[in-house]
């Protein structure tokens, strides 16, 4: 059971590729990290394995499958800015409707509590909209979770205490994490893996 991309190839304009035939493969249950110099590609890629992007070369599949357009997505991206994913004009409570079956365990993990699901996106901090932003994301139906530079703008102790319940909660539930950060501290603390995504070619390596 795994996400794979397959040979990707991609450029947001023509004749100049930001993706060359790239490869990634994440397991089930397990914990990736995926570091990168800044403009390599990672965010690319992250946006093409969750199906956001439609317009590139190669293959991905899903345990097997082709990434259907309709119906809850299994593969999940939480990205570095909460406040640019949430609908601004929406209180808390429909943002988190937009999820599938996010369950009370889920939210009292994250620490979120009863009376911020009536107030506005920017009445929370950003590590409060994280927070929203991951259970969000950890659905029933998710399989695979995207987190592209997700505490990256947060202290040291709420960076901490995300990442502890995003661990506890998708080791539980057997979910596979890609990690995109700048951080490789970070990386290496949370990761069973670790790959590189190299400027140029784009070639991925162990
Ligand atoms: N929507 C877009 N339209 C045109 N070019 C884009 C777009 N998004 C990204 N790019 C370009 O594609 C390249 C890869 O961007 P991407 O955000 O995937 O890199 P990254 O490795 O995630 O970078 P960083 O670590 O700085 O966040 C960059 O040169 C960027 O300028």
């Amino acid at each position: 059971m795994c996400l794979k991309g397959e040979n990707i190839s991609f450029g947001y304009k023509k004749n100049n590729l930001v993706l060359n035939n790239v490869s990634i493969s994440l397991d089930r249950g397990k914990v990736l990290g995926l570091i990168g110099d800044s403009g390599s590609g990672k965010s690319t890629l992250c946006k093409i394995l969750a199906g956001y992007e439609n317009n590139y070369k190669g293959n991905v599949s899903i345990d097997g499958k082709e990434i259907l357009s309709k119906g809850y997505n299994p593969v999940q991206l939480v990205f570095q800015h909460p406040e640019k994913a949430v609908n601004p004009k929406w209180k808390m409570k429909d943002i988190l409707s937009e999820g599938n079956n996010v369950s009370q365990d889920i939210l009292d993990s994250f620490g979120i509590k009863k009376n911020w699901l009536n107030r506005w996106p920017n009445e929370l901090s950003g590590g409060e909209l994280q927070r929203f932003a991951l259970a969000r994301a950890l659905g029933s139906e998710t399989r695979y979770l995207i987190a592209d530079e997700i505490t990256t703008m947060l202290d040291a102790i709420t960076q901490a205490q995300i990442w502890n319940t995003v661990l506890d909660i998708v080791k539980e539930r057997n979910i596979g994490v890609l990690v995109v950060s700048h951080e490789k501290n970070l990386i290496k603390r949370l990761c069973h893996d670790i790959i590189y995504l190299k400027d140029i070619n784009n070639v991925l390596c162990h």
